[in-house]
């Protein structure tokens, strides 16, 4: 079992290389954010509930967060281990990860960093949101929040797993198999 957390701001190309990273180790993907979607697009009340905090680029409330992550661990079986994706995005939440995986004999062997700059960031946001069709993709404003609130409140959560030895950086930028093979020479080290 290997359990991943993949960690950047909005925009470093999380799901991107989540794609690739689950094709290639056969993990189960867990991206909070897609989950959300799902809610939104299925018109569930915690769909309801998420859309106004989504919208403008704040974060949903860490109880709803983790009780929806909880839910979708225990109802996965048989699974080699998860890619998390977009979570955990505050401390709270990775504290609470730790709980619900020690619970059920699991934990989490390492933290990659995608390290991106601001401005590549915005640009890469502002592209995809012609074609995302998402709220929060279009607008300089809610993108400047996103910005903040991860600098704010997730990027503590770097910190989180540095102190247990479990974080590692790799740069961002450039062509998407280039940064997946820097992503795999540290998945094939664990
Ligand atoms: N772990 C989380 N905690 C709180 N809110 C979350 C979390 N994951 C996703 N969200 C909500 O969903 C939105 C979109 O998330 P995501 O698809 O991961 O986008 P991004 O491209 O901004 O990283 C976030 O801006 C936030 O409102």
């Amino acid at each position: 079992m290997l359990n991943i957390v993949l960690f950047g701001p909005p925009g470093a190309g999380k799901g991107t290389q989540s794609e690739k990273l689950i094709e290639k180790y056969g993990l189960t993907h867990l991206s909070t954010g897609d989950l959300f979607r799902k809610h939104l697009g299925e018109g569930t009340e915690l769909g309801k509930l998420a859309r106004k905090y989504m919208d403008e680029g704040h974060l949903v409330p860490d109880e709803v967060v983790i009780s929806m992550v909880e839910d979708k661990i225990s109802s996965t079986q048989g699974s080699k281990g998860f890619i998390f994706d977009g979570f955990p995005r505050t401390t709270a939440q990775a504290e609470a990860l730790d709980q619900m995986l020690s619970g059920n004999a699991m934990k989490i062997d390492g933290m990659i960093a995608l390290d991106v700059p601001q401005d590549v960031l915005k640009d890469r946001i502002k592209e995809r949101g012609k074609t995302s069709g998402r709220a929060d993709d279009q607008d300089e404003d809610k993108i400047n929040t996103r910005i903040k609130v991860y600098l704010d409140e997730t990027l503590p959560v770097a910190k989180y797993y540095e102190n247990q030895g479990k974080y590692k950086s790799i740069n961002g930028v450039g062509a998407i198999d280039e940064i997946f093979g820097a992503i795999s020479e540290v998945m094939d080290s664990y």
